[in-house]
């Protein structure tokens, strides 16, 4: 009895805590309260959707309401226990917004941070502000200059590749099947690996499987409003597997302090016998310790790039494949234009000089973002005010799915949904001379907010582009694919980026050298 009562009491107290905090968070515009999606509840919000929707399952919920119901108008979701929120969908209110980064308007904020320090640290770039993101955007800056973007695909993406050729061949005389997803997750693995950290890094070693783990798991955060629960009476494995990726940051930067020193003796991990090399074009880890004086700060920050890299770049080398597979007639359209074998590098690869293959990449992404969802905090202790007339308090979430904008039909017309690389071109035929001029058209990080836009837009997108395009040509150019089995649409499977479910199982035949 006594125990009902003290429930009932403790029940009672949070309700009113909670319409007391709501009423003084007010989300409005222009005086009035914003609409919510069709199937809002009284008391849950939107919580059961949240909680009982997959991701990819919540990615088309956001879509259809965006293209049915709201089109670009802001609306409010509700989930008990959370700030209260909204989601937009106006390239004009999410232009602002991208504008606005920063302590006097929005960034990612307790919401965000609370949810992800465990994986990603606070000190890394992902979840670092002021002064300390300024010195590791600074550092990665200069790490993605021209020149070494240059050097790792000329020298680090060829060395790296010869064991997915090896495999490829292999499959191809045995008849055996081989998961692209896999395959192309091992070849991002040991780029970034080599980006990051400088060394030769497997998806076999125990760090991978820790950090995947923990990463879908962080996903799943952002929609789960009980997650802190599980985390306190479930979160064991969770635990052991932050600790891997931790343990693992640390190794690597206690390895990059002893190449400084050159200590070459100690340059052996415990789980690779590969010596680590120094020389093909320098390391973010060795640039980060030049900025950063805390080591703890440069493991953080360390592993911040590397799961930046590594699965995003893997799911869309994926999505492309799958989508060339399903449009066979693009695989002609885009191998015409690649460099021949013997110029394949960093020159030939331009958007000047492989429009198409540049097209066929944005068009995946457009539809497949490998970071689908996004979400900032009003940081401004007081609010904000959209360029819609929304009125935002402290603290509120803003929401935006790039998964939603890439479908949507109010910014890429009623075909929105097809995979149509050709809206990217733009073709001027000047009959006078006979020239034909094809040309990559540019799209606006706020219609296009796939490597995000303004001061934390996504600081490897050239090198994720050159390396779709690099992969997308030395895969096709060698094999043929298959898929294994016609699944139908494929979706994505949780995590914090967007895997395919399931991989892509292909049969692989191995074309005639071209004359
Ligand atoms: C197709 C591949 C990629 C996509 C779609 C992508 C997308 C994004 C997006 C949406 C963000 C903003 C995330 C946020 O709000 O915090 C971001 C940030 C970032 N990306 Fe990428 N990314 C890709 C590949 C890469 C690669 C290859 C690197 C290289 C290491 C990289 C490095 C970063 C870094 C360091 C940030 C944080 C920037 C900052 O907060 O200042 N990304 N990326």
């Amino acid at each position: 009895m006594l125990a009902a009562y003290v429930l009932a009491t403790v029940g009672l107290a949070y309700a009113v805590k909670q319409l007391v905090y709501r009423w003084s968070h007010r989300i409005s515009r222009h005086g009035r309260s914003l609409r919510t999606p069709p199937g809002t509840l009284p008391v849950f919000g939107n919580g059961l959707k949240f909680l009982l929707l997959d991701r990819q399952s919540l990615f088309d919920w956001f879509s259809e309401i965006h293209n049915d119901v709201f089109g670009f108008e802001t609306y409010e979701i509700t989930v008990p226990t959370l700030p209260p929120g909204i989601v937009i969908s106006d390239p004009e209110v999410l232009e602002f917004v991208m504008k606005k980064e920063g302590s006097e308007g929005f960034g990612k904020g307790p919401f965000f941070e609370e949810r992800s320090w465990h994986l990603f640290g606070s000190h890394g770039i992902i979840n670092a502000s002021g002064q300390l993101w300024k010195t590791q955007r600074k550092a990665g800056n200069r790490f993605f200059a021209g020149s070494h973007l240059q050097v790792l695909v000329d020298e680090v993406f060829p060395k790296f590749w010869e064991k997915a050729r090896d495999e490829l061949n292999e499959a191809a005389e045995t008849g055996r099947v081989v998961d692209m997803e896999e395959l192309y997750l091992e070849f991002t693995t040991r780029v970034m690996g080599r980006v990051a950290f400088g060394m030769d890094l497997s998806n076999s070693h125990p760090f991978s499987a820790a950090f995947d783990y923990a990463s879908d798991l962080t996903g799943l955060r952002f929609q789960n409003p009980l997650w802190k629960l599980n985390y306190y009476l479930f979160g064991h494995k969770f635990r052991k597997a932050v600790s891997i990726v931790k343990s693992f940051g640390n190794e690597i930067v206690r390895l990059a302090v002893c190449r400084r020193e050159n200590t070459e003796g100690d340059l052996k991990t415990e789980e690779t016998t590969e010596t680590v090399s120094t020389d093909d074009g320098g390391d973010l880890v060795n640039m980060l310790l030049d900025a950063v004086p805390e080591h703890h700060v440069v493991a953080d920050s360390a592993i911040n790039f590397l799961s930046a890299g590594r699965d995003t770049t893997a799911n869309s080398m994926t999505w492309t494949l799958h989508l060339l597979l399903e449009n066979p007639h693009l695989i002609q359209y885009i191998t015409d234009e690649l460099p021949s074998v013997g110029v394949h590098n960093y020159a030939s690869l331009s958007t000047a000089l492989t429009p198409k293959s540049h097209a066929v990449f944005l068009e995946t992404l457009r539809l497949y973002p490998p970071v689908p969802f996004e979400l900032k905090q009003t940081l401004n202790t007081s609010g904000m005010l959209l360029p819609d007339g929304t009125v935002l308090p402290h603290e509120s979430v803003l929401v935006w799915c790039p998964y939603a904008y890439g479908r949507s039909k109010k910014i890429w017309g009623d075909d929105a949904y097809d995979f149509k690389p050709e809206r990217w071109i733009d073709e001027t035929t000047d009959i006078t001379n006979s020239t034909n001029e094809v040309k990559l058209k540019v799209k606006s990080a706020a219609e296009y907010p796939v490597f995000n836009g303004g001061a934390r837009s996504c600081l490897g997108k050239r090198m994720a582009e050159v390396m779709g395009v690099w992969v997308m040509s030395e895969s096709l150019r060698n094999w043929e694919f298959e898929e294994v089995e016609q699944l139908g649409r494929r979706r994505s499977r949780n995590s914090l980026t967007l895997p395919m479910e399931g991989g892509l199982k292909v049969r692989v035949r191995k074309k005639a050298p071209a004359m």
